[in-house]
């Protein structure tokens, strides 16, 4: 069955955000190099389209956790489906996520990742839900803060349908 999406963040939109985020990026890290870490399957397009626009020189590796069940609810437990192919001692790091929500993913990841010694590790998401956080995390670099909606489109699921749309859309359930 369809659902209903509506537009929330227009394509353009996110393009200027992601462009922005590359600069800043790319400033921050001058002179070093940066390691991205992409969270699949969702950050798999944003981290795509924001390593083309970082200038310094970009290293890439792909790990899998999963949070949620079917659907919209969380099951509150995280596991490492895939782990990282590199080790990150001595790296600048950066986890790209495509969306932090109760922030159990990420508070999970981060203090696993800590523990591997990189020089630096930064989080930057593309979306942000800051009024459904249930675990504290510093996030360093963040596209759009979103109020408390279930979201699809660049990257992001429903039932793993809707990943491959160009903007961030909200499914009327
Ligand atoms: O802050 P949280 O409440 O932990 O939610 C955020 C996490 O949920 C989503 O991943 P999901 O587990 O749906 O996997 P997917 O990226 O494969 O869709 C998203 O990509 C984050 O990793
Ligand atoms: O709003 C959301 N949409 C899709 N996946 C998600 N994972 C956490 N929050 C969301």
């Amino acid at each position: 069955m369809a659902e209903k999406i509506s537009v929330l963040i227009p394509e353009e939109e996110v393009d200027r955000k992601i462009e922005e985020l590359g600069r800043k990026i790319s400033a921050d890290y001058e002179g070093k190099s940066v390691h991205l870490i992409c969270v699949l399957k969702g950050s798999i397009f944003f981290t795509c389209e924001l390593a083309k626009r970082i200038t310094v020189p970009v290293t890439l590796d792909f790990m899998s956790c999963s949070s949620y069940g079917s659907g919209t609810k969380s099951s509150g437990v995280v596991k490492i489906v895939k782990d990282l192919d590199e080790p990150l001692e001595g790296r600048h790091v950066i986890v790209i996520e495509d969306i932090i929500d109760s922030g159990r993913t990420l508070s999970y990841l981060l203090e696993i990742l800590e523990a591997r010694k990189p020089a630096s590790l930064a989080l930057c998401t593309l979306l942000d839900k800051p009024d459904r956080r249930v675990k504290q995390v510093k996030v360093d670099y963040t596209g759009f803060e979103i109020e408390d909606k279930f979201v699809v489109g660049y990257g992001l699921d429903y039932a793993q349908r809707y990943r491959n749309l160009p903007y961030v859309g909200v499914v009327e359930l």
